[in-house]
């Protein structure tokens, strides 16, 4: 087994038992290369709007990365604070959960690093806390930095200060890079981890693409567009057959990472793209189509065999 596989928590400890009328309170409008609104839900403190995202302008060089842009599909929801984005994604999650775990004993989650973390807050208080069976996780990363594991810019320490250590997932089921490898050496082994577990069944694999088929992944977007850490412009995005890739010249800080390739983002059950903060209005407006013409951004060849669902709130929705 590769050594990636078994992260032992030093305590995971168990947490004790420790529809508004819709408002338009922001401008809403739509380029015309977005479909309207398809719907409008009313829900306890949330606003969602639903858009049909097939018929956003997410074609071109889309096949680059074996997607066909008339594949790609998704729902875009609004809320009105990252407050209520974060109540309906722990709702969205669990959800997920106790539909897998009626299905199969394992729910395979990918994170990715950044802001994503902080959104999952709601899921370490009442009444999820409680509610999850945490037995059936295994978390996985989209990408990671090639730093020690104690090093801040590290995803794995984010996730585990604000997520992992609030959670009783069991030992073994947190499947972190091994941080004493080079970047190519943790790509491998990444990959080498990840086969071990598609092989074991506790990963699904995609029977169209025979990529490996995790159950949800959830990701962020950096302002650039960037998704795990497949960056505008750089040849990473158009990797066809690796499962998971090294990056030495990362235009982020810091420069060496692992990622996982768009194919096996694509060949996910269910994609949450969860994206906060007025600071990346301009590119959630690109990415949705502007109806303006230029290079496809990272985030817009995502488009997954299951389910995409964006999650955004009114700060990165203020320009669509
Ligand atoms: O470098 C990274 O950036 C992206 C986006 O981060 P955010 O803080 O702007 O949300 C993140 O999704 C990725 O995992 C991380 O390595």
């Amino acid at each position: 087994m590769a050594s990636c596989s078994r992260i032992f928590h030093p305590t995971v400890r168990s947490l004790p038992n420790c529809l508004i009328p819709l408002r338009r309170s922001f401008p809403l409008t739509f380029p015309s290369t977005v479909a309207k609104p398809l719907s409008y839900s009313l829900r306890q403190q949330q606003k969602l709007i639903y858009l049909d995202s097939k018929k956003l302008d997410f074609r071109a060089k889309a096949s680059m990365a074996g997607i066909s842009a008339e594949k790609s599909k998704g729902k875009v929801q609004v809320f009105d604070s990252e407050e209520e984005l974060a109540v309906s994604l722990a709702k969205y999650v669990a959800d997920l959960s106790d539909k897998v775990g009626k299905e199969r004993n394992a729910f395979t989650v990918v994170i990715s690093g950044g802001s994503l973390v902080k959104s999952l807050r709601k899921l370490v208080e009442p009444p999820y806390i409680d509610s999850i069976d945490w037995s059936i996780w295994h978390i996985f990363w989209v990408d990671e930095r090639v730093v020690p594991k104690n090093n801040p810019e590290s995803n794995y320490f984010l996730a585990y200060n604000d997520f992992l250590s609030k959670i009783p997932i069991p030992s073994g089921h947190v499947y972190a890079i091994n941080d004493s490898l080079s970047a190519e050496g943790a790509a491998d082994d990444y990959e080498t981890c990840i086969k071990h577990l598609v092989k074991s069944g506790t990963i699904g694999q995609s029977e169209a693409s025979r990529f490996p088929k995790f159950d949800l992944m959830l990701l962020g977007m950096g302002p650039d567009g960037h998704v795990a850490s497949l960056f505008p412009g750089h040849p990473l995005v158009q990797e066809s057959e690796k499962w998971v890739a090294f990056i030495k010249d990362s235009p982020k800080p810091p420069p060496e990472r692992i990622t996982f390739t768009f194919p096996v983002i694509n060949s996910s059950a269910h994609v949450a793209l969860v994206v906060a903060g007025s600071g990346k209005a301009d590119v959630v407006h690109k990415a949705l189509g502007d109806g303006k013409k230029h290079d496809t951004l990272p985030v817009q060849l995502v488009s997954p065999e299951g389910e995409l669902t964006w999650f955004l709130d009114k700060g990165a929705a203020s320009k669509i």
